[in-house]
């Protein structure tokens, strides 16, 4: 399992936080693993966020996310309806709070896939979230992810490359560090962090 940890395996903490976050560069390969994990362990709860981007081919709204005018999401913002937001490669993203709260009142696995400014904002409102970082194998896998998916015209995967190399130098910040060299070892290795398996 230690294979694509980053440094020294972590002690597993006494009481585990209940609130995971998973962050990392755009194209690392999140929700690749986040879908793999869930295919098997349902029960991980995954927040579904609120964006002003359009919707990807096959994505929909209330699965991938909830897809909102810039209108709604001010009234979001403004009404204190997420626990977090960000402006990410000139769009809009946030996690509803009232969601999150009412699963993790029920005490079951929760997991947000956000951004790095989302990560930060998660860390000070919540002290005992637990914060795992996605890193490439390199940059030009990254590169060749993010633009192999095909979903961004150049000039958006420029901005999502610009912004990589920000999330890619904060990664001392996060509690862990999982390398997506291969799909099936990081997603068994954050079912073993959420201590669902
Ligand atoms: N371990 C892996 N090896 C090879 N390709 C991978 C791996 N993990 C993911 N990919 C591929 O990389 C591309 C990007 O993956 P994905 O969309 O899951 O990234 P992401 O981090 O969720 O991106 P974003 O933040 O932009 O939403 C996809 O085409 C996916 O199939
Ligand atoms: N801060 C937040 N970031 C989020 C949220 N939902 C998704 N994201 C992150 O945005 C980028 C781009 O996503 P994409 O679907 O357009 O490729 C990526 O890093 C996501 O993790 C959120 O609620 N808050």
């Amino acid at each position: 399992m230690a294979a694509t940890f980053r440094g020294t395996t972590p002690e597993p903490p006494d009481v585990r936080p209940r609130l995971t976050v998973l962050s990392g560069p755009s194209g690392v390969g999140k929700s690749t693993v986040v879908a793999h994990m869930r295919k098997e362990h349902p029960e991980v709860w995954l927040s579904v966020s609120a964006t002003t981007r359009k919707p990807r081919p096959g994505e929909k709204h209330g699965v991938h996310y909830f897809f909102v005018t810039d209108e709604e999401m001010d009234k979001l913002i403004a009404n204190g309806e997420l626990l977090e937001w960000a402006e990410f490669a000139g769009n809009r993203y946030g996690t509803p709070r009232a969601a999150v709260l009412e699963r993790l009142e029920a005490g079951e696995p929760v997991l947000l896939e956000i951004d790095l400014q989302g990560a930060r904002q998660v860390r000070e409102s919540m002290a005992d979230a637990q914060l795992v970082f996605l890193a490439p194998p390199s940059w030009e896998e990254l590169v060749r992810r993010l633009t192999g998916r095909g979903t961004e015209p150049p000039e958006v995967i420029e901005r999502r490359l610009e912004a990589a190399k920000i999330e890619l130098a904060a990664e001392p910040e996060f509690d862990v560090t999982l390398v997506n060299t291969s799909v099936e070892d990081v997603a068994r290795e954050l079912l073993a962090l959420m201590d669902v398996v």
